[in-house]
């Protein structure tokens, strides 16, 4: 690194992660250079035996701060940051990369950012003149695209949990609203009121507000609070939006990832279940109390978990009032919404049923429910699944076992003991709420459907904006197998990003009528990650395809598949096994180390096999299939 006397540098420091100093009087050169560094705060140093880890070149320009960070001349690390603390500093939370926006998030609504005046500013700006980095430039930009380019659009949005992502989806979606009905207003030249939208499509909301009222229900069923977000989304989602050549949004599609069943049944310290449960115990009237069964939610086990029922700043009976009501705006009449909420309690009840061991006379200990009165948790649970107590009773404490294995009908009943008895119960919990959570998304894209604009629909073209919004890479105290699909949903989000940013890149450089010899020259060092996905896709042997085949196997325990792991990948550079403290290499044979792009993570493959199986016993599959309350899709297998 060639340093000179005046040079601004970015040094390492444990709080601040790079701080900048000026370069002072330097003596020497190469290895036995020492140099006098002058830090901000006047007090000077002299060091030795320079490294690039803990002192980085540093661009000036980031002292002022940069609105698009290519136009940097050095882009370290420590320039890099102090630019997005430079602008941080002055309210700019939004700093260009190319076609690439970073966003740090304030926490604070930050006044007129995303006004009416805001969004026409991006929706006038000329060309290529440098508006300030915003969600609403990228969305013009993709609006445009669409329009003059006929080409669909997609926007990636990602980051870590809490980092603002939802946020910056709905600022982007509401854009992309007011671009359509400005539109709109153009060819109607009048603006329609939301009422008048409405009347003038036959009585239904338009796309653009039903897309935005089915947040609301999307949040309550999918977010909870987690130690990092109080209103965490704990599923990915994609949504797309159809648009005619004219810009008019004419239709809508959001699907569904990976919902978090774990949360339904077990929280961890400082977590809660959906908010929806809550919710419900707080903000239903007496008449729907009454009807449902309900307590305080402190008295639903399935709710205490985490060990906090109340968020601060959440109040959840207002939080009932706004879903009851955006349910209803998307075509949730009063009686499926009751039907909803019946499914909703019958979870919280049948989470709470509890049982008790029984000898059985020449076989293995069973179980019953310890409580069978007629206001148990199980009278309750039964009642609103439609379904008779005895028969829930009996599909929870026994086992119907084939011996025979596939193809033969021969069935024993086999008792469960109280722990095999519970982990039925929290299986079809959990599976009644994801199959809630789907036919709820169904009946949001049935809404988006029927709000087509009917003027505009017959000539739809199938060109769309896409946003994806999913979770970002995870790493905790102790990682499973939904970490594990996390983290390799982002090595393939990696593996994209990769091959768009560089594609661009080269695609510049030949506009740009640059030589080949230079292209190689300045082509960017990045992390390839092409093995890691060999790692986790590989076939016969990686590690997803190690899983479902342990998966299959009737003793295949997520024991035996660490081991498996293990042996199968030895050597391999993007496998790590724990390390204990000095070094030595440590952990259960179920644990096991991935290197990821965005780092290493440890895994416990404890839970992956039962977790992936993810079954619900067939005596309560079944059962639940003969309920009396139900509606021909809101079950599936
Ligand atoms: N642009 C913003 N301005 C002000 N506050 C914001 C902004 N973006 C996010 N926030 C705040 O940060 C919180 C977390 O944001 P958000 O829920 O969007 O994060 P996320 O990345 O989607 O998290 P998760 O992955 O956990 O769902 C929001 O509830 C809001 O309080």
């Amino acid at each position: 690194m060639s340093l000179e006397s005046g040079q601004l540098v970015f040094v390492k420091d444990e709080v601040e992660g790079w701080l900048p100093a000026t370069v002072g009087a330097t003596n020497g050169q190469g290895e036995d250079m020492s140099l006098e560094l002058v830090h901000e705060d006047g007090r000077t140093e002299t060091v030795s035996k320079v490294s690039d880890e803990w002192l980085q070149r540093g661009d000036p320009s980031c002292l002022k701060g940069v609105e698009d960070m290519v136009k940097m001349d050095i882009l370290t690390v420590g320039s890099v940051l102090h630019n997005l603390r430079t602008r941080y500093a002055n309210q700019d939370i939004y700093t260009s990369v190319g076609s690439i926006l970073a966003a740090i998030n304030p926490y604070v609504l930050i006044p007129s950012l995303y006004d009416e005046n805001c969004m026409n500013l991006y929706a006038n700006m000329a060309t290529d003149a440098g508006a300030p980095p915003h969600p609403y430039e990228l969305m013009e930009l993709a609006y445009r695209g669409l329009i003059t380019d006929h080409r669909s659009q997609s926007v990636l949005i990602s980051g870590e949990s809490g980092a603002g992502k939802t946020e910056t989806t709905k600022y982007l979606l509401s854009y992309l609203s007011h671009r359509s009905s400005t539109m709109e207003k153009e060819r109607r030249e009048a603006v329609p009121s939301v009422e008048q939208r409405r009347n003038s499509i036959g009585g239904r909301f338009s796309v653009e507000d039903s897309v935005v009222m089915s947040n609301p229900v999307m949040e309550a069923f999918a977010n909870a609070k987690t130690t990092r977000n109080h209103n965490s989304s704990r599923f990915g989602k994609y949504i797309q939006v159809t648009l005619h050549a004219s810009g008019v949004v004419t239709g809508g599609r959001v699907t569904t990832y990976l919902l978090e069943k774990t949360r339904v049944a077990r929280q961890l310290a400082g977590e809660r279940s959906y908010h929806v449960f809550y919710q419900l115990c707080q903000g239903a009237d007496d008449d729907l109390r009454a009807r449902l069964g309900l307590k305080e939610a402190a008295e639903f086990r399935s709710l205490t978990g985490g060990g906090c029922v109340e968020i601060d700043s959440m109040d959840d009976a207002e939080g009932f009032s706004e879903t009851a009501r955006c349910m209803e705006s998307i075509g949730i009449g009063s009686e499926a919404k009751e039907g909803v909420f019946r499914v909703v309690a019958a979870v919280l009840h049948l989470l709470n049923v509890e049982f008790d061991m029984v000898d059985i006379p020449g076989q293995d200990v069973g179980s019953k429910v310890s409580e069978r009165g007629e206001d148990s948790s199980l009278s309750w649970a039964s009642k609103l699944l439609g379904v008779k107590p005895d028969q829930l009773e009996e599909a929870l404490v026994a086992r119907f076992i084939n011996p025979g294995g596939f193809g033969s009908s021969d069935f024993v009943v086999v008792p469960s003991s109280p722990l095999v008895a519970a982990s039925a119960r929290d299986a079809v919990a959990k599976a009644l709420y994801s199959s809630l959570f789907d036919w709820l998304v169904e009946k949001i894209n049935l809404t988006l459907t029927a709000a087509m604009n009917s003027k505009t629909a017959a000539n739809t073209s199938n060109r769309f904006i896409g946003l994806l919004d999913i979770f970002g890479f995870e790493a905790f105290g102790t990682n499973s197998l939904e970490q594990l699909l996390i983290n390799y949903a982002n090595e393939r989000l990696q593996q994209q990003f990769n091959a768009f940013v560089f594609k661009l890149e080269e695609e510049e450089f030949a506009k740009q009528g640059l030589s080949k010899v230079y292209v190689e020259h300045c082509r960017v060092e990045f992390a390839d990650n092409d093995d890691v996905l060999r790692l986790l896709e590989g076939k016969p042997q990686g590690i997803l395809s190690l899983l479902k085949e342990e998966s299959t196997l009737k003793t295949g325990t997520g024991l035996k598949l660490g081991k498996r792991y293990r042996q199968a990948f030895k050597g391999n550079d993007r496998f790590a096994l724990p390390r204990a403290r000095g070094g030595s290499r440590a952990g259960t044979e179920a644990t096991f180390g991935i290197v990821h792009f965005a780092g290493e993570v440890i895994y416990d493959a404890t839970e992956f096999v039962e977790k992936n199986k993810d079954e619900v016993p067939t005596a309560l599959h079944d059962l639940v299939l003969s309920s009396n309350d139900r509606e021909d899709t809101s079950w599936s297998s």
